[in-house]
């Protein structure tokens, strides 16, 4: 018998059946061990530290005596005094770093903390705060969140992934920072958004943390002051455009899905206009993916729409449209509620467009613009005589529905505001830039300029409104009513795709929930206390159109989506260990 080559056996276990050794021989390879963690190492792991909540028998068990002070505090005495902490400091910034800082002790306690006061506490780790962090990111650096991915990784991307300590990501939101909230390009300085997006995806929607990856992808920026910061924390280059930030971007796409699989959930956050519907369409064919300023804005402002109906009458085909603002949000929105007015008035989605006007930094989107104007604004352009401004628009257009998506403050002129409400019993304004700063009106000059007629919503909290010892509750609609919900839907049903339908149920599904109590005060979106179960009603109807468009693969169907998510939802409870 002839010898064999036995040198040839040892290069078999690569792409195994199991998965478990998928890299290929010239891969390198990350040495991961598993051990309990105990002592300090246990105090300082977020993941596992209770601080003082440890009981003896923990401390005991796990070799933290002495290391901890002798009380015992429970969890929601610790959540009382993070609160007492935090509200403590004055100034916005201050609370964002001490309830990040908490982040980076005790992972459990900083959701605790955030689901118990969702209200008090969403726009620190949201909007407008998080606005102001990413432009002071480098300033109040500690230690880093998320994963950075810059043009130094090209090439390797699928390693960079793999140094990240979780292996079963689900969710991961990125950017490129390049249109920050309304705030322009803060370069790798956004990251603060990828972070605050998926933290409210833990607290809002109940994905576990673990699943969930925050990315920044740094191509450079074009902001000079960045340039000139000496703590800024990107590379300082112009921004890479072209082919080489094409690339870079599909390397991205390609490694994720490579390493996690067909059911990554990755959601395109904060890209600017140029580049975000270019990526949508492209990768919405191959992963699933969807964009939060075009998909998840219209289906949070459809909803608002939908509700404030049932206030001022009439349904979407009777109302008259005007936006601030034709970028994405501007114009998801508008396409949304467009497939929205086409679809119940059974009328074409060419007709249902007719009744949606878009406003742009040129002025009035018609017909004779229409060679010059951005593919994503083509389907606005009408017939209409050339109107400079806002003001000249509304008086002519005279709309129902104004609706603000320009990123820029104060827009919204009280002489426009006037002249709709001139014509409108009841007008319905929504100021959706963020942060605050970049609001195109302020709650109090919505009703004080409509003598309290209007129905408010504004992308960033305001507070309640006295005018004449009247109170009005502006609400806020944001795609944090949407985003999570529609992640854990994804998640919960294992599906492949996103489809636009998938938005539709998710603002029919938002809309539903606001009651006649919520409407008597003016409130056209439901508490945001009640998120979590908002965030599983939508992420149930989501699954369910997921499941009827045969794009989920968690089979068999549950029976009962709703309690199927409700069951899903991460708590921050802490467990009791061995
Ligand atoms: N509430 C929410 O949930 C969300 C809010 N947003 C907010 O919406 C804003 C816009 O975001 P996005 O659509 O992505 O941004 P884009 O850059 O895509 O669009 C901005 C649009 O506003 C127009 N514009 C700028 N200045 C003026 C002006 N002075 N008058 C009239 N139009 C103007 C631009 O005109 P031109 O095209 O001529 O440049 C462009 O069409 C941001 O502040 C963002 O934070 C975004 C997503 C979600
Ligand atoms: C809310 C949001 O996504 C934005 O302002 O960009
Ligand atoms: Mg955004």
């Amino acid at each position: 018998m002839a010898n064999r080559d036995m040198s040839s056996l040892i290069g078999g276990g690569v792409r195994d059946v199991f998965g478990e050794d998928s890299a290929t021989e010239e891969q390198i390879i990350t040495p991961w061990t598993r051990a309990v963690a105990s002592g300090v190492e246990l105090l300082r792991d977020p993941r596992y530290n209770k601080g003082t909540a440890f009981n003896e028998k923990e401390r005991d068990t796990h070799y933290l005596r002495g290391l901890l002070p002798p009380a015992y505090l429970t969890q929601d005495l610790q959540v009382k005094r993070i609160l007492d902490n935090i509200r403590s400091y004055e100034e916005p910034l201050q609370k964002y770093i001490a309830i990040m800082d908490l982040l980076e002790r005790n992972e459990r306690l900083f959701y605790k903390v955030l689901i118990d006061n969702i209200e008090e506490l969403l726009p620190v780790v949201y909007t407008p705060t998080v606005g102001e962090a990413c432009q002071k990111y480098g300033l109040i650096f500690q230690r880093p969140h998320g994963l950075y991915i810059s043009l130094k990784e090209r090439g390797r991307i699928q390693d960079v992934l793999k140094n990240w300590p979780e292996k079963n990501v689900r969710v991961i939101v990125v950017t490129d920072g390049e249109r920050i909230l309304g705030l322009g390009d803060l370069g790798v300085q956004g990251m603060g958004i990828p972070v605050g997006k998926l933290g409210l995806y833990v607290a809002l929607g109940g994905i576990r943390p673990s699943l969930c990856l925050p990315v920044a992808i740094d191509v450079g920026t074009n902001n000079q002051k960045l340039f000139e910061d000496p703590y800024y924390i990107g590379l300082r280059q112009k921004r890479a455009t072209g082919q080489e930030y094409d690339d870079l971007i599909h390397e991205f796409m390609f490694a994720v899905k490579q390493e996690y699989g067909e059911k990554i959930l990755v959601q395109f956050e904060d890209f600017a206009n140029h580049n975000a519907f270019k990526l949508l369409a492209k990768y919405r064919e191959t992963h699933l993916v969807f964009n939060d300023d075009i998909q998840g804005t219209a289906a949070v402002a459809l909803a608002g729409v939908l509700a404030a109906l049932r206030l001022t009458g009439g349904n979407l085909a009777d109302q008259r449209y005007v936006f601030l603002g034709a970028g994405e949000a501007g114009t998801g929105i508008a396409e949304l509620i467009a497939t929205e007015t086409s679809r119940t008035a059974k009328i074409s989605i060419e007709e249902a467009r007719k009744k949606l006007w878009l406003v742009d930094s040129q002025g009035l989107v018609t017909k004779s613009r229409f060679e010059s104007l951005q593919h994503f604004k083509q389907n606005y352009a009408h017939e209409h005589e050339p109107c400079e401004d806002l003001l000249s628009t509304v008086k002519a257009l005279k709309p129902t529905i104004l609706i603000g998506t320009s990123g820029k403050g104060g827009t919204f002129t009280k002489e426009a505001i006037e002249a709709l409400a001139s014509f409108n019993e009841k007008p319905v304004i929504f100021a959706l830039s963020n942060p605050t700063s970049q609001s195109e009106c302020t709650a109090e000059q919505a009703y004080t300029w409509t003598k309290g007629r209007c129905v408010f919503a504004s992308g960033s909290p305001f507070n309640p409104v006295t005018i004449d010892g009247k109170t009005y509750y502006p609400g806020q609609s944001n795609n944090a009513y949407i985003f999570p919900g529609m992640g854990l839907g994804c998640v919960i049903s294992g599906a492949i795709r996103v489809h636009d339908d998938m938005f539709l149920v998710a603002a029919e599904t938002l809309a539903s929930l606001v009651t006649k109590e919520h409407l008597k005060e003016g409130l056209v979106f439901p508490p945001l206390q009640d998120i979590r179960k908002i965030s599983a009603h939508i992420a149930a109807d989501v699954a369910a159109k997921a499941y009827d468009l045969g794009l989920a693969t968690r089979l068999p169907r549950p029976a009962d989506l709703l309690a199927y998510a409700e069951s899903c939802q991460y708590s921050p409870l802490y467990r009791p260990f061995r």
